[in-house]
């Protein structure tokens, strides 16, 4: 029989024990104290790292001796994985066993037995076994976001696919089983509706089917953040070695570059370099690139020159599958009423119908009962009241001013200009679908107006959304229905 393993915690120990051992105090405080924790994960040793750099360095250094602790202490077959992250989670939990279950089951459900960078070796084998390298970027983008590491990894198997997605998901299987084929490939959806899911799935099956490819995985917050950091310190040539050094790019959110005039040129030469070389670049964002409006044109072009697939909000047997899949996953048994009750209810995003699941789940095992669709329903209406949002005047204003870059203040002023009397009539059209407001005060607050001027924009408006119109604004056209999606979404958000 073999023999029995210790608790993660008292393995991960006795790892850092076996580096002290090999490595001298002095070089295990140096290298291993602050700037790197260790973590075991099944047969997995994880070592989180500071930076990209870091990597590099830790692996070139220390990978032997990783390996060789890793062997000694979990087995031949242990292996041994990097993650960069700002967030280093905190020194190992002790897991209890009903974690280690869980993890175990997690790990199950998960597209990959996923694998490692490299295996560990047993004796003094080398870091140069170690010849591809797959990072993880894994701080988050912005408050918003809660951090990944710990989190279950998202796989493609896990991704219901429907009507509303199934172009963007054609689009990953093509990148996973020949990267560098459609590239850049901009996935964009609103809040919640699987971008991140999507971009995680591409990092997981390349990682498992072509580990010879460096991947790196990061939000464009990160990006940013190592762009200034290097800027910073003078060691831009190096920064741009290692990005551009990669095979395969995937950048989430990169919205958030809108307006971060040396970043985005940075991005773009970091894009061009990819084309030239025929590398994958994936990023996700929550608009058009059309619809960045801070953003030059020369990179939204290059962003729309791959191909641009929307993530639409998911149809009724999307929302079903996903609310059984994740009730199953948690372990809650429901009903295909419940599951209709709670589909047929959150129409917004994937987000929201796993959060409506986790408490249905927490009610069924706090109470120890089962979830009928009466106590969905009610639980449901507690949610909707908690989360509900009043769109006032002023956020619709806020909105659609940010995006076209009109200065404050301009919608409620008297100029009829083009540039300002179109993203008004916008913004009447969204006042009146998104408030209870009556039309002759959102006349009266976009400067005085007269109801009738509201009813004929909102008329309007109507008219060209359903002949699939476009609006022009100072030089630039915009589909105006991704147009009208954007601002709402983004006004719901707060
Ligand atoms: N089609 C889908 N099938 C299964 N789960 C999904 C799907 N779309 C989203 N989800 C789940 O919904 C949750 C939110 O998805 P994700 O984090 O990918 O959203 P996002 O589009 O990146 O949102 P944000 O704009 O906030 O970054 C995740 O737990 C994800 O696994």
């Amino acid at each position: 029989m073999p023999p029995e393993r210790m608790s993660v915690h008292q393995e991960v120990e006795s790892i850092q024990k076996h580096l002290q051992d090999q490595i001298g105090a002095k070089r295990y405080e140096n290298w291993f104290g602050t700037s790197t924790r260790l973590q075991v994960q099944g047969a997995e040793l994880v070592v989180y790292v500071a930076s990209p750099y870091l990597v590099k360095w830790i692996q070139k250094k220390f990978g032997a001796h990783l390996g060789t602790a890793a062997a000694e202490v979990m087995g031949p077959s242990a292996s041994v994985r990097y993650e960069v992250g700002f967030d280093i989670p905190p020194v190992v939990p002790v897991k209890t066993p009903q974690a280690e279950e869980s993890t175990k089951q997690e790990q199950a459900s998960s597209d990959a037995p996923v694998q490692v960078t490299h295996h560990a070796q047993p004796s003094a084998a080398s870091g140069s076994k170690n010849q591809y390298s797959t990072y993880r970027a894994t701080s988050e983008s912005n408050s918003t976001k809660k951090r990944r590491i710990g989190k279950r990894s998202r796989s493609l198997t896990d991704f219901v696919v429907g009507p509303c997605n199934e172009l963007a998901v054609a689009a990953v299987h093509q990148v996973v089983a020949e990267p560098g084929s459609v590239s850049p490939l901009y996935l964009y959806a609103s809040v919640g509706n699987g971008k991140t899911h999507l971009l995680e799935s591409i990092y997981l099956r390349l990682r498992r089917e072509a580990p010879h490819l460096q991947v790196l995985n990061l939000t464009a917050e990160q990006f940013i953040n190592y762009f200034t950091q290097a800027y910073s310190a003078k060691t831009l040539p190096s920064f741009r070695q290692k990005f551009r050094s990669v095979d395969v790019l995937l950048i989430d959110d990169v919205d958030f570059l809108d307006g971060k005039k040396a970043t985005q040129e940075e991005f773009l030469h970091t894009i061009k370099e990819f084309e030239l070389a025929g590398k994958q670049v994936v990023v996700t964002a929550n608009r058009h690139p059309q619809l960045l409006t801070k953003t030059p044109d020369e990179l939204s072009s290059r962003l729309v020159s791959g191909l641009v697939c929307r993530l639409d909000r998911p149809q009724l047997e999307t929302r079903q599958e996903v609310v059984r899949r994740h009730a199953k996953r948690q372990g809650c048994e429901i009903s295909e009423s419940v599951v209709g009750a709670v589909a047929n209810r959150l129409t917004g995003s994937c987000r929201e119908l796993e959060g409506a699941v986790n408490i249905l789940s927490t009610w069924s095992q706090m109470t120890k009962k089962k979830v009928t669709v009466t106590i969905a329903k009610k639980l449901l209406s507690q949610l909707e009241r908690d989360c509900l949002r009043i769109v006032r005047l002023a956020d619709v204003e806020d909105a659609v001013c940010g995006l076209f870059g009109v200065g404050e203040g301009m919608l409620k002023s008297k100029t009829r200009k083009q540039s300002v009397a179109q993203p008004r009539m916008l913004a009447m059209y969204l006042a009146r679908k998104l408030t209870q407001t009556p039309y002759s005060e959102i006349g009266q607050y976009f400067g005085g107006r007269n109801h009738s001027t509201v009813m004929s924009a909102e008329k309007k408006i109507d008219h060209q959304l359903q002949e699939s119109g476009v609006i022009r604004v100072a030089s630039e056209t915009w589909q105006l229905q991704d147009l009208v999606d954007t601002l709402k979404d983004r006004i719901q958000a707060g």
